[in-house]
């Protein structure tokens, strides 16, 4: 039989769920803290988490609780699902009850606006004494919690965090792949929700297959461009955490940032957007961040220009799109192996 752990997961919201649940449904000693009491009730009476996972229904064995001290207590691993903007208050929370060698896991798509920092280094910053690793993938957390067949990257510098955290979540619909890029696939994820956004309001412009298909594409080129000037791995962007999340995030509703993209390009007012969302949309930020750092290491950025000059520079969306069609037709492909 499989070994059981003891295992937390820090956040309430859709992915915490989905995660808390796989974990549950493996037979792990499975509790998840989330902040609010009365959601608290629901999962562990009601089983279930209806303002983030409408109609599904949770194993009866998942555990929840507002008591992060009693959460963590024991764990041989912890998963933080919090949002970036809450993510450094959070782990400050966790400092003194987190046991040195505990495998902590990202799973935040965001980066620190304050400081443009990834969430594995505000974790290592406020917990030092954690073994960390990162997660990433195409995992809408709607599918995953439906029990849809998915595919994820844990990465870390550790080969042991990699080879326990797959025996955790591994299951008959969750495959978990290894990788070693932890700084790429974390970059990844946080990346592809920006150029969600610009699908999103392609969509809504009703363009057409080969528009569509030429904007994911070009995405790829230009958020790995992005990452390889940062350090990243550009390998690490054919896998599932770089074109799987990015095709996910960029074609399906479920996903918020590309829902946001759609309400936009429909007209509406991103204050009014975010705010009726009632859940994160970390690319809104991140597009300040890459477009602030693309001027700064003068990196050639045209769909975040673009997107960064309609979001928050009133430009209309049909004047930026004419002048991407102006742009330079560089190399299609800017990678090559040696
Ligand atoms: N949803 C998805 O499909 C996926 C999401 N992710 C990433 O996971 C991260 C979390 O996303 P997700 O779960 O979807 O977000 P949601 O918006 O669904 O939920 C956010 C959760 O964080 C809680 N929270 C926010 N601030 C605080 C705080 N200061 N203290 C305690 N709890 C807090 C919220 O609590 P409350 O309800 O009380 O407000 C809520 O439970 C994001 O970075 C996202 O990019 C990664 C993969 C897939
Ligand atoms: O990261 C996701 C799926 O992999 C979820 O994307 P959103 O945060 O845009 O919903």
């Amino acid at each position: 039989m499989a070994k059981q752990y003891k295992v937390a997961i820090i956040g309430g919201g859709s992915f915490g769920t989905a995660i808390a649940n796989i974990m549950a449904d493996n037979g792990h000693d499975t509790c998840q803290w989330m902040r609010t009491a009365e959601r608290v009730k629901e999962v562990n009476e009601r089983h279930s988490n209806e303002v983030y996972l409408p109609g599904i229904k949770l194993n009866p064995s998942l555990r929840a609780s507002c008591d992060l001290k009693e959460t963590v207590s024991g764990c041989d691993a912890v998963f933080f699902s919090i949002p970036s903007k809450s993510s450094r208050d959070v782990a400050k929370q966790l400092a003194d009850h987190l046991a040195p060698g505990t495998i902590l896991v990202s799973t935040t798509k965001g980066i620190e606006f304050e400081t443009n920092t990834l969430m594995s280094q505000v974790l290592r910053e406020e917990l030092p004494q954690v073994r960390l690793g990162v997660m990433s993938g195409p995992n809408l957390a709607k599918e995953l919690a439906a029990r849809m067949i998915t595919g994820t990257v844990i990465a870390s510098e550790d080969p042991d965090v990699n080879a326990v955290v797959q025996e955790i979540l591994q299951c008959s619909y969750f495959r978990v792949y290894a990788g070693s890029d932890m700084y790429g696939v974390e970059l990844a994820g946080a990346l592809k929700n920006v150029y969600a956004i610009t699908a999103g309001m392609a969509a809504a412009l009703d363009c057409g297959h080969n528009t569509i298909s030429m904007l994911v594409t070009r995405s790829l080129a230009e958020m790995s461009r992005y990452a390889v000037i940062k350090g990243a791995d550009p390998l690490t962007f054919m896998g599932l955490a770089g074109v799987g999340d990015l095709f996910v995030t960029c074609t399906s509703p479920l996903s918020r940032n590309y829902r946001v993209g759609y309400e936009l390009g429909k007209g509406r007012d991103l204050n009014e957007v975010v705010a009726s969302l009632g859940q994160v949309a970390e690319g809104v930020n991140t597009l300040r961040l890459m477009k602030e750092q693309s001027e700064a290491l003068d990196i050639y950025m045209p769909l975040v220009s673009g997107l960064y000059d309609i979001i928050y520079n009133g430009s209309k969306v049909s004047d930026v799109i004419g002048s991407m069609m102006c742009a330079e037709q560089s190399r299609d492909v800017e990678f090559v192996l040696k």
